[in-house]
């Protein structure tokens, strides 16, 4: 039978490795990129240096920009913390799960003629290790820790980078931009200017 190879990184060093050479190449090869990612088993002490938490909403670290191609990042999410319905601007959006679980539920995106509640697609969890994909083609999503007692973290790569979406108001449709900014790079935590009024958690 014939097997797809699946090369697998054995740590967040060699993930980051991987997914450099693989982004040398301007197609993206989604299933591929999944593939890898869900491979490397998640090792707290790899990526501990940038999981910082802050108590009020998801914080977002950049880890790595690979050559401009992408940027991956670090999301720490503490006891119900949530994001609002977003969308992707246009980008592969890839989100592996590091530590404990994440609520994912998708939206279709608003039509003109409809002012009412959005509609929802789909809703699943995601498991630790378990690596999902979205894009403004599948549609918007909102993700959440709805865990009382335990924080998540989860490891994102998008591409091409982007520093903006689209926040949309679940009960109208109504659509919002805002600023995505970072809360730390390379395990520095940002200076406060740069993180203050961003809207998306
Ligand atoms: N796309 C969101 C995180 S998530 O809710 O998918 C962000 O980059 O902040
Ligand atoms: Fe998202």
């Amino acid at each position: 039978m014939e097997q797809t190879e699946v090369m697998k990184p054995h740590t967040l060093d060699d993930l980051v490795k991987v997914l450099n050479q693989i982004f040398a190449s301007d197609y993206v090869n989604v299933e591929e990129v999944q593939n890898i990612m869900e491979a490397y088993e998640s090792k707290p002490q790899e990526w501990a240096k940038f999981a910082k938490f802050d108590q009020f909403r998801y914080t977002r670290n950049l880890v790595d920009v690979g050559n401009g191609k992408y940027n991956l990042m670090i999301l720490c999410w503490g006891e119900g913390h949530g994001s609002s319905i977003h969308d992707h601007t246009d980008s592969h959006c890839f989100m592996k799960m590091l530590q404990g679980h994440l609520k994912e539920t998708l939206y279709e995106w608003p039509d003109h003629k409809s002012h009412g509640e959005m509609a929802q697609k789909s809703q699943r969890i995601l498991q630790e290790n378990q690596c999902a994909y979205i894009s403004d083609s599948l549609g918007l999503h909102r993700v959440e820790n709805v865990s009382h007692t335990e924080s998540a973290v989860s490891l994102h790569l998008y591409s091409p980078p982007f520093q903006q979406c689209n926040t949309f108001d679940q009960r109208t449709g109504h659509k919002n931009t805002v600023k995505l900014t970072f809360w730390s790079k390379f395990g520095e935590r940002t200076p406060f200017e740069t993180t203050v009024s961003q809207e998306n958690n």
